[in-house]
């Protein structure tokens, strides 16, 4: 079966999803797209043979739709979340599942009348080849029980519209939810400090910021974000155990030595970084929607748990750093948990 996508959001990473269904995933093809920008919409659906719809509700509704991709602005995604699991159609939707954590659990408590899983988030490091390895590793306990977690989320810049509260929101959930998933524990709190800001920032922008979170195996997770490092994308993460340690590796790049100097390149964006992530997270998810299955990657639960999180990490930096307790509900049966 050729599962027939239709895409919400025709912006930087939208087309960059729909290059990645048409070219690098097989079983799939992007049977409509919609925008508010209707001539963005037009120009992206003629480019790949699809229909351009008005809105998102017609394409949740249309009958050429078996699956729906959500790619618009962070604060239109619950709305659609809603009307594709409403509709009964699996639907994937970038990072954030919703901006609130109300919305997030209206989309968890619709999945549950459901039934069963609808809905993926686009938390793509769970698919990093590097990551997946330190996972395996972390499971097999040879590294004896985690410790502590130093980690580096640096972008090169960012554009002037990015606001100090999106060190949180929008930069560190990712690290909110592949660290809850590798150490397969729950972040129980999150403090933000602010050291001396770079020079190279906006002057509205607190950049660099360093989040500490504990969790509820008492492991402590130190992560620097610096959003305007002027060097290149780099990510970085090690976890500490009790007998060794183990590192998440740097992409692949040729080593070059000339003139006494050994240099390799540095990831300048997350397209390039992650591209392979995305790859296969989008091919084990048209896997599962071809074949009737629930989806494998992060749930509605993964979305609401790390908007609980980013907005316990925002509510420590807007009071100058205090502790703040994640308030996060019980975790409901169809998501693993007792509730
Ligand atoms: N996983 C990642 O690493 C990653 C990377 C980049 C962006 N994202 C997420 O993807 C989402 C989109 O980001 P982007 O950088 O592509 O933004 P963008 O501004 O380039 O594109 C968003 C598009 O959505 C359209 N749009 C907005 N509201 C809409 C609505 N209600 N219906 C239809 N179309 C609508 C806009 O016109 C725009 O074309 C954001 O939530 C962002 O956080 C995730
Ligand atoms: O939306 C982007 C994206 O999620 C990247 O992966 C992250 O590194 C950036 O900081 C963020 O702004």
């Amino acid at each position: 079966m050729t599962v027939r996508v239709g895409v919400i959001g025709a912006g930087m990473i939208g087309q960059d999803h729909i290059r990645r269904l048409t070219g690098a995933v097989t079983g799939a093809r992007v049977s409509a797209v919609t925008d508010i920008d209707q001539a963005r919409a037009a120009e992206v659906a003629a480019r790949v043979g699809a229909g351009a719809l008005p809105t998102g509700a017609d394409l949740i509704a249309s009958p050429e739709v078996d699956a729906v991709l959500v790619t618009s602005w962070g604060p239109t995604h619950a709305e659609h979340v809603l009307n594709a699991v409403t509709a009964g159609k699996p639907v994937f939707c970038e990072k954030p599942l919703a901006t609130t954590a109300e919305d997030c659990l209206r989309i968890v408590e619709a999945e549950r009348a459901h039934g069963r899983r609808l809905v993926q988030v686009g938390f793509m490091r769970r698919f990093d080849v590097g990551y997946r390895q330190m996972k395996e590793v972390l499971t097999s306990g040879s590294i004896g029980a985690p410790l502590i977690v130093h980690c580096a989320h640096r972008n090169p810049t960012v554009p002037e519209s990015y606001t100090s509260v999106m060190a949180a929101q929008d930069t560190a959930v990712h690290e909110i939810d592949v660290l809850r998933w590798l150490l397969d524990d729950e972040i129980v709190s999150a403090q933000v400090i602010t050291p001396r800001a770079t020079g190279k920032r906006f002057a509205h922008l607190k950049d660099p910021q360093i989040m500490l979170f504990e969790t509820a195996n008492g492991v402590r997770v130190d992560l620097e974000v610096f959003v305007n490092c002027q060097y290149g994308y780099d990510i970085q993460c090690e976890t500490v155990g009790e007998e060794g340690l183990v590192r998440l590796p740097d992409p692949a790049a040729v080593g070059v030595r000339t003139a006494g100097h050994h240099e390799s390149a540095v990831p300048q964006d997350w397209k390039g970084r992650f591209a392979d992530a995305f790859d296969a997270e989008f091919r084990e998810w048209i896997a599962a929607v071809a074949t009737g299955s629930e989806p494998t990657g992060p749930s509605a639960w993964d979305g609401y748990a790390a908007t609980v999180i980013t907005d316990a990490a925002v509510r420590s930096l807007e009071s100058g750093g205090t502790v703040v307790t994640v308030d996060m509900k019980p975790r409901p049966a169809l998501y693993g948990g007792a509730a």
